[in-house]
């Protein structure tokens, strides 16, 4: 070993000690420094912390057992009716008895362990005379009645605890109080406590033991505790001017006096909380059986649970209705700009919406986040607003720029959504002179979008990835706008950044700036989807979640419910269903989401044959067509949308009163969204959803949603045959492609798909139930991609 030799002046601190003095010092990185037994710094430290603790252990178990003998002499001489003065007691009095253990203990000096407020230092004052205690008690009795006086637990504590209850309740702390008032309802609202309180037996019971009010006839004061009730220290009944004399007579002894406030420490009342009814029904087994107090117990935990249960769905209705204008704050009061205020209170915004509220100061900030709210609750507002603040500061401040940069763009998955986005954004720059909103979608021309792009340039943009993507492509001179880009907003981000989108989303980012602003909005937000959204956002984004924990996604005042149904009566169902809806709803607005286009299509003829008022949207109708169903179903009252999911996110059609889902959606958020068009901005909604037996599976992923078990509706056979009719009405070619759609989207879904022999005899059922007398044949190419190949019941095309 290497060590080093220092040497060090000392002589100006110890003036005696010579001049320079030697130390042996460890070198850096070098052997042990050893301590007596060989032990090294650290074993050393850690003895010496073992022992410490060890030492403090002793003293309190010591104090404990002090503590205890303390108590147990003071039971003795109470119950032999000895005074408690140590020169007229054999063979020792309490306090005598305690002294000698202390000494025992801790000599010298045993005084100091004493506290004020545990001992009897001072005699306590004598048992009148009048009324001598009664030395025959019962100790058995006394434990017995554990809860009120026993003190027979192994550590002594427990039975303090009750005691304190009891000093509780006086105080109006009121949490042990419920075993005080015996045979009665909780809640003594004089004490704060949930119940009332009734029997007399027992209410009697309970004034003797802890120095109540006992007048009788008053139920409020059961449990009550008499205002002269005081608590003196070591006093074996309480100065009570009742208690005392009633205390004797029971046999047992008031208790209040033997603990201190200091002696309960952190045993607090909680440990009483919980075993209330515990206490209570072990007392039942005790007691005598006229009384009916098992009973009561039960009431009591009725009660309690009722009461929880009103308790949590009114706070869940508030959260939701507080979601949607719960804010107290108005729009010009966080740092939104007067001209946009003033759009606003045209359009009838008066207060923000919660998520309105909680986005604009995150974003104001210049952060990026990533927000979820409930749908329908004002996400579009929420991100336009911050979009239109970012425009105005960078037109303010940016140079004249020969081509005007796109400032914010905003992505979404769909061309409706796209279209709605502009509009409402157009709606809020009403006043704002010279700032524009333009939109990139698919299914129109674009060379149209270039003229348009040129004519009309724009600070704000609104587009699906795909369009936007030929135009970043074909170096149109978009890209060069987009340098200038401030802000990004992804709304529906959670679809956008699935896989289906992953691949153009990353190719747009590449080309935007990295020095932006990004924000992401959906009202689901999977795992996954959080872990990608570090594609977009920077790590430190804030995270801004409306929907408490623990809460559903879905809006509370929608009532779900599903029906279960063989496949091959779907169609009738849907009927039905929507016939009874109708019925009883004089401006019925639906929504029937289907499983893809084809199927939607086929649907809507049948409706339509069946003499409904309906209308079809989905990806296979010109983007014309499209825009003209969503405009007249937002206008319109008494109509019913035949859907596929190209209106399942964000759309917002007003007072939908019914959504139907025909067939399992593809996974619990599309679940949530499309139930989302209906109860929005705050009003009541309905949702059902209509399951063949072999497609419950996804109420595994609802299990936390309020989805509730209906009957599926009757179906006369007047109505059955009419069906048949109607569908055999309608053209071959649409039930062939409904049949590919159907076997193609069900071979999607996981679940489903991995007994494919099953999901083909399934498709076949399908066929028959459409009016198919076999199914069509698939291409070749078409099979082995679905994995159908050797499945038996597939038909190959020639
Ligand atoms: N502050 C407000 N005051 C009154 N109405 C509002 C307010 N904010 C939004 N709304 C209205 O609430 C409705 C729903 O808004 P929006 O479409 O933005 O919801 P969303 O949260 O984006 O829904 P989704 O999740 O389906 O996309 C719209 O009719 C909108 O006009």
């Amino acid at each position: 070993m290497i060590t080093t030799i220092i040497v060090r002046e000392t002589s100006r601190t110890f003036p005696r000690s010579p001049p320079f003095s030697l130390f042996w010092a460890r070198p850096m990185g070098g052997g042990p420094r050893t301590f007596p037994g060989g032990l090294n710094k650290w074993q050393w430290k850690r003895l010496h912390e073992k022992k410490a603790i060890n030492k403090e252990k002793r003293l309190l178990d010591q104090e404990k057992q002090l503590y205890q003998a303390r108590l147990r002499s003071q039971i003795r001489a109470s119950v032999s009716g000895q005074p408690d003065d140590p020169s007229s007691v054999t063979p020792m009095s309490p306090q005598a008895h305690v002294k000698a253990l202390a000494d025992r203990f801790l000599k010298p000096g045993a005084e100091d362990l004493w506290n004020e407020d545990d001992g009897p230092i001072h005699s306590p004052p004598k048992p009148s005379p009048s009324k001598p205690i009664d030395p025959l008690i019962d100790h058995s009795k006394m434990q017995q009645k554990r809860g009120f006086c026993c003190l027979r637990n192994d550590d002594g504590y427990d039975n303090l605890l009750r005691f304190r209850g009891n000093l509780q309740q006086k105080r109006g702390f009121c949490k042990g109080h419920n075993l005080m008032g015996f045979k009665g309802k909780m809640g003594q609202k004089k004490n704060g406590c949930p119940g009332n309180v009734k029997g007399k037996v027992k209410k009697k019971f309970y004034n003797k033991r802890i120095g109540c009010s006992s007048s009788d006839d008053d139920e409020e004061d059961y449990g009550k505790v008499s205002e002269n009730a005081r608590w003196p220290r070591f006093n074996f009944v309480g100065n009570g001017a009742k208690s005392e004399e009633e205390g004797e007579k029971g046999g047992i002894k008031s208790v209040r006096g033997f603990m201190g406030n200091a002696t309960l420490g952190k045993y607090d009342v909680k440990v009483i909380k919980r075993r209330i009814v515990k206490e209570l029904e072990e007392y039942a087994d005790q007691e005598d059986e006229e009384t009916d107090l098992a009973d009561t117990i039960q009431e009591i935990r009725h009660e309690i649970y009722e009461k929880k249960k009103m308790e949590e769905s009114e706070a869940q209705e508030i959260s939701n209705e507080d979601e949607f204008v719960a804010s107290e704050k108005r729009f010009e009061d966080c740092g939104v700009s007067p001209l946009t205020v003033k759009a606003l209170t045209d359009a009838g915004y008066a207060m923000m919406t919660k998520v309105q509220e909680d986005t604009l100061s995150v974003c104001l900030e210049g952060k990026d986040a990533l927000v979820k709210s409930r749908a329908g609750t004002g996400k579009t507002a929420a991100f336009l607003l911050p979009a239109i603040e970012t425009v105005l500061k960078a037109t303010v401040s940016g140079k004249a720029q020969r081509v005007p940069p796109v400032y914010v763009l905003i992505l979404c998955p769909t061309r409706e959504l796209a279209s709605q986005i502009a509009a409402e954004t157009r709606v809020l720059l009403k006043y704002h002179d010279g700032l524009d909103v333009q939109m990139l979608v698919g299914g129109t021309r674009f060379k149209d979008d270039l003229k348009r792009l040129e004519s009309d340039p724009c600070q704000i943009l609104v587009a699906t990835p795909g369009r936007l993507l030929d135009h970043i492509e074909s170096r149109s001179g978009l890209s060069v706008r987009l340098m200038g880009l401030k802000m990004l907003v992804l709304d529906e981000a959670d679809h956008l950044l699935n896989l289906g989108f992953r691949k153009d989303m990353e190719k747009i980012t590449d080309c935007l700036p990295r020095r932006r602003q990004s924000l992401l909005f959906s009202a689901t937000v999977p795992k996954e989807v959080r872990r990608i959204s570090q594609l977009v956002l920077k790590r430190d984004h804030a995270l801004v979640n409306t929907v408490d924990a623990g809460c559903p996604d879905s809006n509370s005042k929608v009532k779900q419910s599903y029906v279960i149904a063989s496949h091959d009566i779907h169609f009738q169902v849907v009927y039905q269903l929507l016939k009874d809806h109708i019925s009883g709803m004089t401006d019925y607005k639906v929504i029937v989401f289907c499983t893809t286009g084809m199927v939607t299509s086929l649907m809507y003829l049948l409706l339509r044959e069946m003499r409904l008022n309906v209308r079809e949207i989905h990806s296979r109708k010109p983007q014309l067509y499209r825009s003209r169903i969503v405009e007249e179903f937002k206008q319109s009252k008494r109509l019913i949308l035949i859907s596929s999911d190209v209106s399942a996110r964000g759309m917002n059609f007003p007072d939908v009163t019914l959504v139907i889902q025909v067939g399992t959606p593809s996974d619990r958020d599309q679940y949530i969204h499309r139930l989302g068009r209906t109860g929005r901005a705050g009003k009541d909604g309905e949702g059902i959803m209509v399951l063949a037996p072999w497609e419950v599976h996804i109420l595994e992923d609802l299990k936390d949603l309020p989805v509730e078990r209906s009957s599926a509706p009757h179906v006369d056979q007047d109505a059955k045959s009419k069906m048949e009719e109607s569908m055999a009405k309608i053209d071959v070619s649409v039930k062939e492609a409904a049949y590919h759609a159907w076997l193609g989207y069900y071979n999607s879904l996981s679940e489903i798909s991995r007994d494919k022999t099953s999901l083909v005899e399934r498709a076949n059922q399908f066929c028959e139930s459409i009016g198919l007398d076999k199914p069509p044949a698939l291409f070749r190419k078409t099979v082995v991609k679905m994995g159908l190949k050797d499945i038996p019941g597939i038909r190959i095309r020639k």
